[in-house]
Order: C-alpha cells, then structure tokens, then sequence
C-alpha cells in the first residue's frame, strides 16, 4: 500500500522524491512505520514516525514525542555498538518525530512459531502425547535457544526492553539458507518450510518502553513480560519456555541470579492474580 494512497499524511520527510514510493507497513496505537528507500535509492529503510496527538497539548506533545524517539534512539544505539542484534540506527529528527533505522527482512517471531505449530487452535483435552516429539522440533527448540540468547546480550548491555514479546523480535534470513537458518533437508533435498519459518537471525525491535538499568529485579520482569506473552500467544508452545531460560542463564554472569528473582516475580503474578 503506497503511503500517499492512506489516509494518512506521511511526514514531510517522505514526500520528497525517492527510488519508489514509501509504503505504510504498521499503524499503531502510538506511531507508523513505513518501508522508505528516501535515504538510498537501493536499500529500503525502516521509517519509525510518530504523528502528533491532536488530544494532547501542541507543545507537551511536541516535547514528549521527541524526548521518546531520541531515547529509543539512544537505546539502539548503545545496544548496535555492543554487539545486540538491534537494527541499526541512520538518521533521525526527533522534532519532526521521525528515526530513520535499517530494514530487517523477514517475519516477526510470532509468525515463525505460528507457522511451525500450524496455527492450529489450541484444542480442548490435548495432550503431551499429541504433541510433536522432541526430536522433531529441533528448529523450533533451537529458535527458543536463540531468542533466550538475544534476550541475554540485551540484558549483558544493561538494556530492559519493557515490552518482551515475539512480536517485538524478527527473524532474519540469513545469506547462506539453508542448514544455517536452523532449516533441516529432506531426503529429496527439499529445504523444510516449517524449519524454514522457524530459522534464521533473531533481531529484537520496538525499543519505546526500553530503559537502561542493571537491577536483576527489571531483569526479571522483562522476562516475566515475555514468559506471559510467550504462554499467551503460543500455548501449545508453553513448555519450551524452560530452553530459552536455560539459554539465557549462560549469557552473561549475572544471568542466573536474574532467573532466581524471576522466580518471586512469578510468585508476585501469581497472588495478584488470586487476589483479582
Ligand atoms: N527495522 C524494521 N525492519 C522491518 N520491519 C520493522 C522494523 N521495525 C519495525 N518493523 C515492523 O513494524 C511493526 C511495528 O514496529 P514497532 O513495534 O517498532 O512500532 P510501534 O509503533 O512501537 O508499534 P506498537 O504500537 O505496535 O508497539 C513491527 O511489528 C514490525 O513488523
């Protein structure tokens, strides 16, 4: 959908000439971000805008909108220099509400596991015995590997994400397909789709509600976020939570101490679930 056929203004930024016209792949609650070739004619971008609220006062919104992309700018920044698979920052004006980032190929996570379990609906009365064996699921299970790992490198930085979803984390082709994308080969020598759906580069996104901090209690709690939207988006996957624990318990020295604190954050949900 071309972003000028929406029945949104796209940012002034965009309605200059480009190699193609811009193209509006999400609207949020909070923002859009449109596919962009505006910066270089051959490599699309990501253009994360953020469009003044008419509700709010012109200068508070104006000062908010700008204090909020120039520190999820920040984030990404310090997280790209650091080795954390993050999309790469280009350019920004946070007073026009704009951050121009590197487009990441691929399909959010969520899409990946939903297309290996099937996108079947959860079925009453299934059991563990209909569900796939273990040795089967190794893409999959190899995945949960990944996404713990990229969770960790994260936390290592002295990062919290704040809203730790398989949404907010895409999953990359990598050049060289195939085995390396987590994909397995049949005997016909026909590349697995579904191992296909599940592999390649985890990359995390949508850093807006990131803070920098290094307590294991903000540790936890963004992987109690993540573990109730894993279970909630993916309950026949729920079981493989545990894989992607373990994987990020060995990421950095302090990661196992933030699992024990996750421990009493469940304890926390769980009574103020009981008390409603
Ligand atoms: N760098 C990127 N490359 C490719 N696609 C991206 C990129 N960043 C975001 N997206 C796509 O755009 C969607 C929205 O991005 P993001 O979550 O960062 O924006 P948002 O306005 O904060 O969204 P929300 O309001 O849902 O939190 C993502 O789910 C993803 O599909």
């Amino acid at each position: 959908m071309a972003a000028t056929e929406t029945q949104f203004p796209p940012p002034k930024v965009l309605t200059y000439p480009a190699s193609a016209p811009p193209s509006l792949v999400t609207q949020g609650a909070e923002g859009r971000l449109y596919k962009t070739t505006h910066l270089v004619p051959d490599r699309p971008c990501a253009l994360k805008y953020r469009p003044p609220k008419p509700y709010r006062h012109p200068i508070l919104d104006a000062r908010l909108t700008k204090t909020r992309l120039a520190s999820e700018a920040k984030v990404l920044e310090r997280c790209w220099r650091e080795g954390v698979p993050v999309p790469a920052v280009y350019v920004m004006d946070p007073a026009a509400g704009w951050m121009m980032m590197e487009w990441i190929d691929g399909h959010p996570v969520r899409v990946g596991i939903n297309e290996w379990l099937g996108e079947r609906p959860e079925e009453e009365g299934e059991t563990e015995t209909e569900t796939p064996k273990p040795a089967d699921e190794e893409p999959l299970v190899d995945l949960m590997r990944r996404v713990g790992a990229a969770v960790g490198a994260l936390h290592r930085t002295g990062v919290v994400h704040g809203d730790l979803t398989t949404s907010n984390m895409m999953l990359r082709p990598r050049e060289d397909a195939g085995q390396a994308n987590g994909s397995t080969t049949g005997v016909d020598g026909v590349v697995d789709d579904k191992a296909k759906a599940v592999g390649g580069d985890v990359v995390l996104i949508d850093f807006g509600l990131a803070t920098q901090s290094m307590s294991d209690e903000d540790r936890a709690v963004d992987l109690y976020v993540l573990e109730r939207a894993f279970a909630s988006t993916h309950p026949r996957a729920e079981r493989l939570f545990a894989t992607l624990l373990e994987s990020y318990g060995s990421t950095f020295k302090k990661a196992p101490s933030v699992l024990v604190k996750l421990e009493d954050v469940r304890m926390r949900g769980r009574k103020r679930s009981m008390l409603g």
